[in-house]
């Protein structure tokens, strides 16, 4: 299997120096359209492979799609990140046109490749790649919600004081303010995380989920990468190793909770081809109104990218 990661700033080469570290493909093509750089955290990456122990090649190109040909799986985090002060969705003119291009050229080359789209605002440049792909749905989704249940995850383990690989969760909707995570669908252990987190602990936890994003970019002056790189290394395995992963993944929905004609985070079967199966859970009316909320939110911003100069 061969896959492309397009971008190679922060979250593009953690993906591919992730995907190196999991050592489960051969090759990995790093591209980027400033000179140098996917060649050089390329070259980098396969200078760290004696040290940590891996086989896997990453080969870094400069705005060379014939180099992409024939991936299986593309990973896009080409875009401006955002800077303090900026919301997420600040970013859709100029990133809107990056992923554009950038999916004609990857489908250009690999007409069959499943597309993972990590740019921001997620939900709407996942749109952005689909009618640019013209290919089904199920081959391209954007990778948003492993990053916000890890969030989650993390805090509920500081709060619990355990590891946070024993807790399972599941976030929906939009990447952003209006997420909605899911304490009724949250375990520590097996245990319902409501019998372990007092609710007003958990509240506050939900709340600084939502805004784990814009802590990290008000820490660091531009937005994570470790764990979003790390995230959409993940998708990719599931997808490699056809692991039939359940994930809460940005998906096209066409009916699905009620809702049509969106992209928005729900919890999928991951596996060789793509999003196998949307899993519709059994929302209660709270949980139901969130959802709505949030994507009502997405909607408004798709129908600003439907509404730009170049749609995509
Ligand atoms: N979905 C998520 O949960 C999530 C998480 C983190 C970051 N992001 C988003 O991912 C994107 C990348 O973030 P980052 O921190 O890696 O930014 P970055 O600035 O470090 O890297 C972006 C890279 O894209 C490259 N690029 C720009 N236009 C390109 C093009 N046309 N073709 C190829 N490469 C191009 C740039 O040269 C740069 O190296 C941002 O939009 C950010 O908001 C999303
Ligand atoms: O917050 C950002 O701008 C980047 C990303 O969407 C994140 O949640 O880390």
């Amino acid at each position: 299997m061969k896959v492309t990661v397009v971008g190679a700033g922060n979250v593009g080469a953690t993906c591919a120096n992730v995907l190196a570290h999991r050592d489960f493909l051969q090759e990995v093509v790093l591209l980027d359209i400033k000179e140098g750089t996917a060649e050089g955290k390329a070259l980098d990456t396969w200078q760290q492979a004696p040290i940590d122990y891996y086989s896997t090649k990453v080969t870094g190109v400069t705005n060379d799609y014939s180099k992409t040909a024939n991936s299986d799986v593309v990973v896009i985090t080409s875009g401006l990140p955002r800077k303090p002060g900026m919301s997420r969705d600040d970013l859709i003119s100029t990133n809107a046109n990056i992923v554009k291009s950038v999916t004609e050229n990857v489908t250009k080359f690999s007409p069959d490749a499943i597309i993972i789209v990590v740019s921001n605002p997620l939900d709407v440049m996942t749109y952005c790649a689909y009618l640019t792909a013209k290919k089904d749905s199920s081959k391209v989704f954007g990778m948003a919600g492993i990053l916000d249940t890890a969030r989650y995850r993390a805090f509920l383990a500081d709060e619990i004081g355990c590891s946070p690989k024993d807790i399972q969760a599941i976030l929906m909707g939009g990447h952003g303010d209006t997420m909605v995570p899911l304490p009724r669908y949250t375990t520590v252990g097996g245990i319902p995380v409501t019998e372990l987190v007092a609710a007003d602990k958990l509240e506050a936890i939900i709340q600084r989920t939502k805004v784990g994003g814009g802590e990290i970019v008000n820490l660091l002056g531009t937005s994570a990468w470790y764990a979003p790189g790390a995230a959409a290394a993940q998708m990719v395995e599931a997808i490699v190793k056809d692991e039939k992963r359940i994930f809460p993944v940005c998906a096209w929905l066409t009916g699905e909770y009620g809702l049509n004609n969106i992209y928005l985070g729900v919890p999928v079967v991951l596996g060789k081809d793509g999003i196998e199966k949307i899993i519709e859970l059994q929302l209660n009316n709270e949980e139901k109104a969130l959802l709505e909320t949030s994507a009502k939110h997405v909607k408004e911003v798709m129908d600003v990218l439907d509404n730009m100069k170049t749609p995509a």
